[in-house]
């Protein structure tokens, strides 16, 4: 089974409009409101891909009940653990450009981290699980190094996209995949990661750390991918961006699709690659149909 954990599950309020002026009083032309965080958007996507996930972590208030709502009438399966305060609400204001603000998180109390880790000592080795997103103040830095630890003396295997501590610190548990960004990857190394070449020597460095498999998303430069064996670049042609939220989430769930059904790492990465541009090119998440539609597009080179 797959599971997925969002500590700091999120309503993504998406809004629309022409010029954002500072100071100004705005007229929204369209919005858009989606239970969002990083573990939500993946299970979303294997969902949409016809694989089940169990969706985990905390959600609460008003915003929990719309998180917990949209999941059902998708049909996703959870086991969120009900807190007091609300879920943040993070702000997506598409104008000329994207402008993100991240709502300011709830608290987690100590015996809801209790309840979370007993649902993670019932997972079953070969299990996967997705750790995906922010860490609230309120919960140890190094929460995924710690779930980490667990997992491994079951057996689960770990993907893990996170950044900066809690991303540089759970590596030498060895998780199974990584996938950040190259910003991410950049600011793990104190460095500027801005060419494939960059991507691989940073990448490798995070594989020295622990981390058996890394894809390093470079928006629309593409990817790379990289384990102790190969080195793979992943490109495209330019397409215009519609809407970036939810794409490196969705290279995390297309990898984990396609990898659980039998394909190798050259094709997993080429499907998430796929699940990731189409979602990054049109509204709303990727589909089958289009990430089929965008595989032959995908040129796939070791470096
Ligand atoms: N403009 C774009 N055109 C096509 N694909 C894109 C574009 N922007 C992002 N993507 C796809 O989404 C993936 C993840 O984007 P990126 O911004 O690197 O990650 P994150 O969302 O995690 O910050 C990229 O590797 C690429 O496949
Ligand atoms: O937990 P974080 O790092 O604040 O990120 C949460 C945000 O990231 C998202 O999951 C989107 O992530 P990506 O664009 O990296 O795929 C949004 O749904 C959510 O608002």
């Amino acid at each position: 089974m797959i599971y997925t954990v969002t500590l700091n599950p999120s309503i993504d309020y998406h809004v629309w409009i022409e010029t954002m002026t500072e100071g100004a009083i705005h007229q929204a032309q369209k919005e858009w409101k989606a239970a969002g965080g990083k573990g939500i958007n993946v299970s979303k996507v294997l969902h949409n891909l016809g694989s089940a996930s169990v969706a985990l972590g905390f959600v609460g208030g008003f915003t929990g009940s719309f998180i917990r709502q949209q999941l059902e009438q998708e049909g996703i399966k959870h086991r969120f653990i009900p807190i007091s305060e609300d879920s943040r609400v993070n702000i997506k204001i598409k104008a000329e450009r994207e402008t993100d603000l991240s709502g300011v998180s709830p608290h987690i109390p100590k015996e809801a981290l209790k309840q979370l880790l007993d649902q993670l000592d019932q997972l079953e080795r070969n299990d996967f699980l997705v750790l995906a997103g922010s860490v609230p103040e309120s919960l140890p830095a190094d929460i995924y190094r710690l779930i980490m630890q667990r997992m491994n003396e079951i057996g689960v295997h770990v993907i893990l996209d996170a950044k900066g501590t809690a991303l540089g610190n759970a590596l030498a548990e060895k998780p199974f995949l990584i996938k950040p960004n190259h910003h991410e990857l950049g600011d793990l190394f104190g460095v500027s990661v801005t060419t494939p070449e960059d991507a691989v020597l940073y990448g490798r460095r995070a594989l020295e750390m622990g981390a058996s498999n890394a894809i390093v998303s470079m928006a629309g430069d593409g990817a790379v991918f990289v384990n102790r064996t190969t080195a793979l670049l992943a490109q495209f042609p330019r397409q215009q961006l519609v809407n970036s939220i939810g794409a490196g989430d969705s290279m995390v769930a297309g990898f984990l699709y396609a990898y659980t059904r039998g394909q190798g790492e050259k094709e997993a990465f080429r499907y998430a690659v796929a699940a990731g541009s189409t979602t990054a090119i049109s509204e709303g998440f990727c589909t089958p149909e289009k990430i089929q539609a965008f595989l032959p597009t995908i040129s796939i080179t070791e470096l």
